[in-house]
């Protein structure tokens, strides 16, 4: 029952997140009220009723987000807390409440169909936000609030798994290494990179209305490493042979998962045209994980102990709603190491290694085959 009915939790976070109540409860905590407000207090500052209010913040209490401190009284806890000041959190928050959840609705008819193709998603079908029946991708170009809220939400998705990211691949390893960051958005991940490995340099790869939202994102937070050439941007469609020839370093982050599996092997080997000897793809994203795993000595990933599920259960829930996410709104999908390994070899690739980064994220390191002459 609880799990038929838990999208009002994701109801009552959408609310509490779009007034802003992390906010107010910080604010009331610097002022001194280490046992937050009353939802008499809250309903003044956020405008929800009060009883409503108290009947958000206490469901969401119970799922351990924000702390109850006494009979209609509620304080940040450390999940509420990743909220403060976020807004790239809280857009992807609202796109989740949003477009996402009614196009969700339209998923048992797409169930049914045996496409994958873009303009087959239950996305198309969903009227509210989408009643022309655009594909997601012509949505967010014809409608520049969500495009910008969703440029901010992956940013604020790479926030949650940065430091991982960042700390747990040898890029210091690269030396003074060209990264050409394939479909970069804005270049949420390979700003930091840049900002932590002194030697990298980058080529941020989008379309063209995205390329011009990355050089206005690294003008106004890393304009230094425009002047000095280290961030280049480059309108460029994957589909097609990669205009940077043996790059040490081609990165795929969060775009696999967005395509089938037809068009991911024809944006590797768009890649693998262009790469040499010395070349790596590294595919940043989660591979998914199931609630079976062949036995330790046989995978590839780490496996919980027993009792556990071996994929540790709770820490995967996110992954795999998400992978029914990218059936709704696109028809990708998120991968398990054997079907993200086929993409790749069909693409004449070669597996090296799987970086299992902490925060549930992987580094797939790709290579051409050994006996390939480039
Ligand atoms: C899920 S976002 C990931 C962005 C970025 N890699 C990140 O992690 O923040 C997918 C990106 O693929 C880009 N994209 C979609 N189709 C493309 C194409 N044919 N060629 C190049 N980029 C494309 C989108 O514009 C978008 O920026």
């Amino acid at each position: 029952m609880a799990c038929a009915a838990q999208y009002f939790e994701s109801r009552a976070m959408h609310a509490a997140s779009a007034a802003r109540i992390p906010d107010i409860l910080h604010q009331a905590w610097l002022e001194g009220k280490s046992d937050g407000l009353t939802a008499e207090e809250l309903s003044q500052k956020c405008g929800y009723e009060k009883n409503k209010c108290a009947r958000i913040m206490r469901l969401l209490a119970t799922g351990h987000i924000f702390n109850q401190t006494g009979p209609e009284t509620f304080s940040n806890n450390r999940t509420s807390a990743a909220l403060i000041n976020n807004r790239a959190l809280a857009n992807y928050i609202d796109l989740y409440g949003g477009e996402y959840y009614a196009s969700s609705q339209h998923l048992i008819e797409a169930f049914k169909d045996d496409s994958l193709a873009l303009e087959r998603a239950a996305f198309t079908q969903e009227k509210i936000y989408n009643p022309e029946g655009k594909t997601f991708w012509d949505y967010n170009d014809e409608n520049s609030e969500r495009h910008d809220m969703f440029a901010a939400a992956m940013a604020g998705s790479a926030q949650t798994n940065l430091w991982a990211l960042l700390n747990d691949y040898p890029w210091g390893k690269l030396g003074a290494a060209t990264v050409v960051d394939v479909g970069g958005g804005i270049g949420s991940l390979s700003l930091p990179l840049l900002k932590k490995y002194g030697d990298l340099s980058v080529v941020i790869q989008d379309r063209e209305s995205v390329i011009a939202q990355a050089e206005n994102y690294w003008k106004t937070n890393y304009s230094t490493a425009i002047e000095d050439q280290r961030a280049v941007f480059q309108v460029a469609d994957f589909f097609q042979r990669n205009k940077v020839r043996g790059a040490e370093v081609y990165m795929l982050r969060y775009i696999m998962h967005d395509w089938n599996d037809d068009a991911c092997v024809k944006i590797l080997s768009a890649i693998e045209a262009s790469m040499t000897k010395k070349s790596k793809v590294l595919i940043v994203e989660s591979l998914l994980i199931p609630a079976w795993l062949p036995a330790r000595a046989a995978s590839t990933l780490s496996i919980a102990p027993k009792p556990l599920l071996p994929n540790y259960g709770q820490p995967q829930r996110f992954t795999h709603c998400r992978d029914l996410n990218m059936m709704n709104l696109i028809n990708g999908t998120e991968r398990t190491v054997p079907e993200m390994t086929h993409v790749i070899e069909s693409a004449g690739l070669v597996v090296e290694k799987i970086w299992e980064c902490r925060g549930s994220v992987h580094i797939t390191e790709c290579a051409l085959p050994a006996d390939v002459s480039a």
